[in-house]
């Protein structure tokens, strides 16, 4: 695989300051109320892990695995469930940890599943909100950063697996 060409977008200090923000919008909505964090495998693992430390309420924290854009700069447009939760959410108010919304297919399909579990609330946090290529019409209700159109890689995103331990977000040129 040729190396991309990377240009910074957001650096890890911004990244930080909106992971702090983000927590206390959270905080400050939910306040007592036990929440169960769904990381979205395996895109948010570094999201999810520092803004759960930004979280002062009860919580837990599980998991999902969901895949559709493999080796491709654009969805497949097929949402492949690799690893479902360990918990029931019945009852229970959940938070969706999402790296990014890009069509907005992978949240529409992880929505539809989650909601037919009945929890009590269904809520959804994305650090990055890239609108220009929306297919479905979702909204999260915490965003971190929005962006126009062109492929990320970064702070858990990748391209082709690779590149996500970089601490800052970069957009890879190639794919302007
Ligand atoms: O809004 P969408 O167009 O559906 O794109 C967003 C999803 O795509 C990426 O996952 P990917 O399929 O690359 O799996 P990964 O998290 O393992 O990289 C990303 O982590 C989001 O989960
Ligand atoms: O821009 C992106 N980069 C990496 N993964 C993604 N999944 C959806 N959009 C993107
Ligand atoms: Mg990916």
């Amino acid at each position: 695989m040729p190396e991309l060409k990377l240009k910074t977008l957001f650096s890890a200090e911004e990244i930080e300051r909106q992971v702090v923000r983000l927590g206390q919008e959270i905080n400050r909505d939910y306040q007592d109320r036990e929440i169960i964090l769904v990381g979205i495998l395996k895109g948010s693992f570094l999201f999810i892990a520092d803004l759960c430390r930004q979280l002062q309420g009860p919580l837990t924290i599980d998991f999902m695995r969901l895949a559709s854009y493999g080796s491709e700069t654009q969805s497949s447009g097929i949402i492949e469930l690799r690893k479902d939760l360990e918990v029931s959410i019945r009852g229970k108010h959940v938070l969706v940890v999402e790296d990014i919304i890009d069509s907005g297919l992978t949240l529409q399909s992880l929505l539809h599943r989650l909601q037919e579990r009945q929890p009590a609330s269904l809520k959804v946090c994305a650090l990055i909100d890239k609108r220009a290529r929306r297919e479905v019409s979702l909204e999260a209700d915490y965003i971190g950063i929005t962006m126009d159109d062109g492929f990320i890689v970064g702070y858990g995103l990748d391209y082709d697996e690779r590149y996500r331990n970089l601490p800052g977000i970069f957009l890879a040129e190639p794919f302007e």
